[in-house]
């Protein structure tokens, strides 16, 4: 069958099976290396139909680890994470690396004006910004149903049927859940298991087919088999690869594909496709058709998780705890009210946030007292997280360029009760103009959103290579702003966090190399995450200083997060020249 144009949020998104919590996925998941030797041995179809009639076969114990979750949450004493990353002092200069054409910007140039319009760039709280001020969080029931009525249906599936699946299993009846129709990894297993030894067929269109005129726009089952026959070659081109022709010929084709069978563009096909290695690539163009768990944070300055746990379950919520990274996240299974409407929800007592949003505060550790500055600010997910962490001590001040969208922040302030806020409204390039010294900053920067895909699927066609220009230059902007409002001087701080909800390279380690050629006087250091892989520190030919390994990546297909990135840097005190030619700090 022809598709006249391949669908955003295609079947595929209802192929994958429950949305496993996000402790189960961490702990469950392999180094991609390891995954893609294992597909080797068998194929990746096998696998899944494995995986999904084991999670079924297995509900009793799924159950009871879900039970244990729960029962732990309500035993565990809470308090909020503490940070125990307070400055000690001074640290080493770093020497940086050489100056690279391609990612830099004179300061003369940065200072152009070159203001983004807001609605270009991306947050990875879209669903609650762009609500009105207390509805914000209607997207994210909607996902809540499909995201998480599957999951909770499985892990809940009943022992007969359970029993009735492993009978038919050992009779080898037909899994039910394979779509032998619509089903990626049926050509897969077709080709894995029958024709090993014949990969080096065709696998690419012929000469004729190409030049071939078609009013036919590409047919997505084509691209689906071909998909995996490229993978086929590529795991082993000297063997498999078709005489001449190269890997890269390999390559072009299988871009294209994805571009087709995921519905993206070209262009973001290929930049995203060369983050990873072939397999994995697919990997994450597979995980951004299933949406992310919901979760929610605790507001600790209102309650505690154990009490909100108890309430929202007394109102028909089924929840659990993220992971033991964060002692405020619950993952929400589903729910018998809306989410974003509870009576305790209305209170103040939870935010509904990504936990990759978490992370970028608990990098950033703002101690209590301190004076702290979050750049780009709205709707407040962070700023909030913030002021909870302070214990509404100190001084937030919560800066957003978009004034529509501090209206959201506002809201998100009060509802929570942060008391030691101040809402601001300037071009984040302004500072420390506007005001400077603080002892902590955030910038979680405007992107272009390539980490959130699964919510928000327009990406996949909407970004340009001009994005890809624009949006980093106006990061290097903020970050060089960001380093210059901070007090090397601070006596609990100095530290500035930069992030994003995107996963390309030009807006993560090129901006953090910029940042650190350009300002000698701060030096990346470990963000404190427990998980998260390192930044690189070269690519695609590109020299990055060594310390970005220090950075952190999430990719929705390792740890089921929002793709995001984290770097956290570490200002520190000028070196004063002696007249005898010794330095004092
Ligand atoms: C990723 S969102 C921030 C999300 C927010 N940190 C949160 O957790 O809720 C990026 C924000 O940057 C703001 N922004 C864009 N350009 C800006 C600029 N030049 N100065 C300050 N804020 C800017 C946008 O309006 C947008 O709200």
């Amino acid at each position: 069958m022809v598709r006249t144009k391949p669908k955003v949020g295609r079947k595929a998104r209802m192929k994958q099976g429950p949305v496993p919590s996000l402790d189960e996925f961490y702990q469950g998941i392999l180094d991609p290396r390891k995954k893609a030797q294992q597909k080797n041995k068998e194929s990746e179809s096998r696998k899944r139909k494995r995986e999904d009639r084991g999670a079924s076969v297995k509900s009793k114990k799924e159950k009871a680890v879900f039970e244990k979750a729960k029962s732990d949450l309500f035993d565990e004493e809470e308090k909020v994470e503490e940070d125990k990353n307070v400055a000690t002092g001074q640290d080493d200069f770093y020497v940086f690396g050489n100056e690279e054409e391609q990612f830099d910007i004179d300061e003369e140039e940065l200072e152009d004006d070159n203001e983004m319009e807001s609605d270009e760039v991306y947050d990875s709280e879209d669903e609650n910004e762009r609500g009105a001020m207390f509805s914000d969080d209607e997207g994210d029931e909607d996902l809540l149903e499909a995201a998480n009525q599957q999951g909770l249906a499985n892990v809940f599936k009943g022992d007969s049927e359970e029993e009735d699946e492993a009978k038919a299993e050992a009779e080898g009846e037909e899994d039910e859940f394979v779509n032998s129709d619509d089903d990626f990894e049926q050509g897969e297993e077709e080709d894995v298991e029958i024709n090993v030894d014949s990969r080096v067929t065709n696998v690419l269109p012929s000469g004729q087919e190409v030049e071939a005129p078609s009013n036919l726009p590409p047919d997505i089952h084509i691209s689906r088999t071909r998909i995996q026959e490229i993978l086929n070659v590529l795991d082993d081109f000297n063997k498999y690869g078709e005489a001449g022709r190269s890997r890269s010929d390999y390559v072009a084709q299988l871009i294209a594909d994805i571009a087709n069978y995921y519905g993206y563009t070209e262009l973001l096909a290929g930049k995203l496709f060369e983050l990873f290695s072939p397999r994995e690539a697919i990997e994450f163009f597979e995980a951004n058709e299933v949406p992310r768990p919901i979760t929610i944070r605790t507001n600790t300055l209102k309650t505690r998780r154990r009490n909100l746990a108890q309430a929202l379950v007394n109102r028909g919520v089924n929840l659990k705890p993220i992971g033991n990274w964060t002692k405020v996240g619950l993952q929400i299974f589903d729910s018998q009210v809306p989410i974003g409407a509870t009576p305790e929800y209305l209170a103040g007592h939870y935010i509904i946030q990504a936990a990759s949003s978490f992370l970028p505060v608990i990098a950033l550790a703002p101690q209590e007292n301190e004076r702290v500055l979050d750049m780009a600010a709205a709707p407040g997910g962070k700023t909030t997280y913030i002021s909870a962490l302070m214990k509404n001590t100190g001084c937030v001040f919560a800066n957003d360029a978009n004034k529509a969208r501090t209206k959201s922040l506002i809201a998100n302030i009060h509802r929570l009760g942060c008391t030691n806020t101040v809402v601001c409204n300037y071009d984040a390039k302004q500072f420390p103009h506007v005001i400077g010294g603080f002892d902590r900053v955030l910038l979680d920067a405007p992107c272009s959103g390539t980490g959130v895909i699964a919510k928000d699927p327009s990406v996949k066609t909407s970004r340009n290579e001009k994005d890809f220009i624009d949006l980093p230059f106006l990061q290097k902007q903020l970050l060089l702003a960001a380093i210059d409002s901070v007090d090397a001087n601070s006596k609990s701080g100095g530290y500035i966090v930069y992030s994003t909800c995107s996963v390309t390279v030009d807006e993560n380690e090129a901006v953090v190399d910029y940042a650190l050629r350009k300002r000698s006087d701060v030096k990346l250091v470990e963000t404190g995450l427990g998980f998260g892989v390192p930044g690189f520190t070269s690519f695609r030919g590109k020299e990055f200083n060594q310390k970005l390994s220090l950075t952190r990546r999430y990719y929705p297909h390792t740890y089921n997060v929002d793709g995001f990135f984290v770097a956290k840097f570490k200002k520190m005190k000028a070196v004063e020249q002696k007249p005898n030619g010794a330095s004092k700090t």
